[in-house]
């Protein structure tokens, strides 16, 4: 059996979900109960307070409900993205899995519009828009939620905003192989990253059955996690013999009924798929049945990037979080420099950047031994990289602001022309 998950280029079937019931095949997003048209359609309203069954194994808690009473009277109901395409979304309503379309008043900021892992109301679209025979039409993403937590990273290309990844998340698993020597600066940034996000990170350490304990590899890991992330649990695991997997399935499970969701970072080649495929079961790859009306297979839909697990809890993975950059992560190096931070009020000065300032408490620390300096060069990195990055988005925020004047006085300009034009001629 193959341990990888397709990338969304291989364009494989939509893998059924294993915590939906076998009977359950998606439906059209008519079927979600929002006719067109009709904005008070919906599924009958819920006694405030109660959780939607199949939601709840999505996250979806009782106060979530409690907060959404107001929109289900108006004829809402709530989803979470499973996937986010360029204009649409594939979602997972309270009767199963849906697709629909982002509606106007969602923000196009990539920083805020919808993300997998977001919880959205859908309703009916406006209906001053044309209609059109596409299903995914019939009912819109009106808002997406508040978040309670949401992993960004900075865009790639030459547009130096945030981009949203995954919202919603509880846990980061910063996943490393035993089988490799640890990279400190590496997992530094991983979890500068997942503390940022204001989720929970948690070290995942795989391969045990290579790098058993009281291995030589084994024994480097244990003292450089703790030293990178101070007061972060440390799992160790192996997904092909097995070990250390109950524990991971309790992490995700949770205390409560709703589970946590989780997403996955880390380089390649450590075993984050043979992980998600442990995890998820086997099923994760099966074709759903055949369409009785038409006889065709679900092939519309590509990878799915989030999924309930079989033990509860939710697993995020998207192809975009596997090699993320910072973004704004001032906060995040604060956290997983908790040591440092700390020392730095001790500094002489309060904007002290810990170089070569008087009276520095951080540099006092390295010089007597209590500090490594390799993790005030990590620090410093960071904090390097972070700056950089929020010095180019207020850059292009400037040139944005620029561009806008400059369309205004165009127009005014045209405006006065015209107003000239028609005095002169009148
Ligand atoms: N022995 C052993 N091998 C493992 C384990 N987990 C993963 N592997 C192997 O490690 C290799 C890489 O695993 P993947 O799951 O593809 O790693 P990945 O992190 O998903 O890699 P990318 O998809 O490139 O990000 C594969 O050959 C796996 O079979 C494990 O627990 N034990
Ligand atoms: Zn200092």
């Amino acid at each position: 059996m193959s341990s990888r998950i397709p990338s969304s280029s291989q364009n494989p079937p939509f893998p059924r979900d294993p915590s939906l019931p076998p009977t359950l095949a998606p439906r059209s997003p008519s079927s979600v109960g929002l006719p067109a048209g009709s904005p008070t359609a919906g599924p009958p309203p819920a006694a405030p307070g109660t959780p939607r069954p199949l939601l709840s194994r999505y996250g979806w808690t009782e106060e979530d409900e409690t907060a959404f009473a107001a929109r289900r009277q108006a004829g809402q109901s709530p989803a979470r993205v499973v996937r986010r395409d360029r204009s649409r979304c594939s979602l997972i309503s309270e009767h199963g899995p849906c697709e629909a379309e982002i509606g106007r008043d969602v923000a196009v900021d990539p920083l805020l519009s919808a993300c997998t892992g977001d919880w959205v109301a859908l309703g009916a679209p406006d209906p001053r828009r044309p209609a059109t025979n596409d299903p995914a039409s019939t009912t819109v993403i009106l808002e997406v939620l508040p978040r309670h937590s949401v992993l960004v990273r900075a865009t790639v290309s030459g547009r130096s905003t945030g981009q949203a990844l995954a919202a919603n998340i509880d846990l980061v698993l910063v996943v490393a192989a035993l089988t490799e020597p640890p990279r400190m600066a590496r997992l530094e940034r991983l979890l500068a990253l997942a503390w940022e996000s204001g989720a929970r990170p948690l070290i995942v350490l795989t391969k045990a059955d290579l790098a058993a304990a009281g291995t030589a590899a084994h024994a480097a890991w244990l003292p450089a996690a703790a030293a990178a992330a101070p007061g972060v649990d440390v799992l160790t695991v192996s997904a092909t013999a097995g070990l250390g997997m109950d524990e991971l399935r309790g992490e995700l499970a949770g205390p409560g009924p709703a589970g946590r969701s989780a997403v996955l970072v880390g380089p390649s080649g450590v075993g984050k798929s043979t992980l998600v495929n442990a995890l998820v079961g086997t099923d994760l790859l099966a074709v759903g049945p055949v369409r009785a009306s038409d006889r065709k297979g679900r092939h519309t839909t590509v990878r799915r990037e989030l999924i309930a697990l079989p033990a509860g809890g939710v697993l995020i993975d998207t192809p975009g979080i596997r090699g993320v950059g910072l973004w704004g992560a001032g906060d995040g190096i604060d956290s997983t420099f908790a040591e440092i931070t700390e020392l730095a009020s001790g500094c002489r000065f309060t904007d002290c950047e810990h170089s070569s300032e008087p009276g520095c408490a951080v540099l006092a620390a390295v010089e007597d031994g209590s500090l490594p300096s390799r993790r005030l060069a990590s620090y410093r990195k960071l904090q390097r990289e972070s700056t950089w990055i929020q010095a180019r988005h207020d850059a292009r925020l400037a040139a944005e602001e620029r561009a806008r004047w400059k369309s205004t006085h165009k127009e005014m300009r045209r405006l006065y022309a015209d107003r000239e034009r028609q005095g002169r001629y009148r």
